[in-house]
């Protein structure tokens, strides 16, 4: 089995997320040898019990002690669970789920102990996959993009096209399909475009009770404030030349900006703000998309969609279009990035995460043998 993994061939790789949107896990099969995309398998998707999420909430943004530890046993319960759906996988791309990213400052991190699950599955595991790419100075997010460059390759797309992923924060991956490869220079770049759903459903949670804006009914009802929306575009964040990355709340309090209004008028502000960060972001581009491939939950809701479809210059389409699973992406990203890490090839480079040179990040963890890090 080591031998098959680490060497060449297919690799029948299971991969899991566990998103900012704290909602559950997603998990996936991917059949791939690392870079190229041979086939996608059965997905299947765990939410957390209301008292889960209290835990994992409890824990955002911070870096050890007893919330941290209640989060890890939360994450860890709910990926075995989860896996026992699926059978006849070679290697598991576990992400964990981050409580706390501070690049610039105190790291990354994503918990949940792969080594343990590696023992608990009696199979390999890949996991901390940021954690080598913020030691080597890059932002460790998003790294989703190489996957986005297998995607497009998949596809066969011929030419610059953008995979946006709408989730608790936005992150946006320009690529260029006519590269070689993902780490040449010019092939992609990527970046956070700011927060997407994650202070839309913090607002509905707290005013209605909601776990988030279904369908958009909220947003659709209301009038968006322009000065709100011009606050938030001031940030520097937007300026700032990717690639570049955030934490889950680093903008929570543009919840505050809208306090005051009703509402409908909170949420369309919410959603629109939404929109304006990935326009902003694609101004950062070295050339126009010829089209935007949306993934992630924030694809479902028609006013966010509506919004993009107004302020972008090129068509918005939910990844679905080309036949991909906008709902289970990156749970294959991080089989894909499990395989790649196996076989010793980067997972992100300076374009995606801007780390200085391409770099493979990522800890393999055999069942009953030492851990190697990669
Ligand atoms: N039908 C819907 N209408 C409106 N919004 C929706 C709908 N379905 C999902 N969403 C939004 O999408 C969110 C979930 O998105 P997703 O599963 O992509 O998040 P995630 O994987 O946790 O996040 P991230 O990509 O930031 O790690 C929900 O919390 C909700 O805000
Ligand atoms: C630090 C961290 O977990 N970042 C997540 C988060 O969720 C969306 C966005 O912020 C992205 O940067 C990243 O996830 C995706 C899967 C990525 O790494 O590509």
């Amino acid at each position: 089995m080591k031998r098959a993994i680490e060497k060449t061939g297919i690799v029948t790789a299971l991969g899991a997320m566990s998103g900012t949107s704290l909602d559950g896990v997603d998990a996936a099969i991917l059949r791939t040898d690392g870079e190229r995309i041979e086939g996608f398998g059965p997905a299947s998707y765990r939410g957390y019990s209301p008292a889960e999420q209290a835990i994992l909430r409890g824990a955002l943004g911070q870096w050890a002690g007893d919330a941290v530890e209640a989060a890890t046993d939360v994450i860890e319960q709910a990926h075995l669970a989860l896996f026992e759906d699926f059978s006849g996988y070679d290697l598991v791309g576990f992400h964990g789920q981050t409580l706390a990213h501070a690049p610039r400052a105190r790291g990354t991190l994503q918990v949940g102990d792969g080594a343990w699950l590696s023992q608990a599955l009696g199979c390999p595991v890949v996991w901390d996959f940021r954690r080598t790419d913020v030691e080597m100075g890059g932002e460790g997010a998003p790294l989703a993009p190489f996957f986005h460059f297998a995607c497009a390759c998949h596809i066969r797309a011929t030419e610059p096209l953008a995979f946006l992923n709408l989730g608790g924060v936005g992150n946006l991956t320009y690529v260029d399909p006519s590269r070689a490869r993902p780490e040449e220079a010019g092939a992609l770049l990527a970046f956070d475009t700011g927060p997407a759903n994650a202070p839309l459903n913090d607002l509905l949670q707290s005013r209605l009770g909601l776990a988030f804006d279904e369908g958009g009914r909220t947003a659709r009802r209301g009038t968006v404030e322009q000065g709100a929306l011009e606050l938030f575009l001031a940030e520097p964040y937007f300026a700032r030349i990717p690639p570049k990355s955030l934490d889950r709340n680093d903008f929570s309090e543009m919840i505050a900006l809208v306090a005051e209004l009703n509402d409908a008028d909170a949420a369309a502000t919410l959603t629109a703000m939404c929109a304006a960060g990935v326009a902003a972001g694609i101004q950062h581009c070295p050339q126009a998309p010829a089209q935007v491939l949306v993934t992630g939950g924030g694809r479902h809701n028609p006013v966010l969609m509506q919004m993009l479809a107004v302020s972008l210059d090129c068509p918005v389409r939910p990844v679905e279009a080309v036949g991909l699973n906008g709902d289970m992406l990156e749970a294959q990203a991080f089989a894909y990035l499990a395989v790649r890490v196996a076989r010793g090839l980067p997972t992100s480079c300076p374009g995606t995460t801007g780390v200085k040179a391409a770099i493979g990040g990522g800890t393999l963890s055999w069942p009953s043998e030492t851990d190697v890090a990669v």
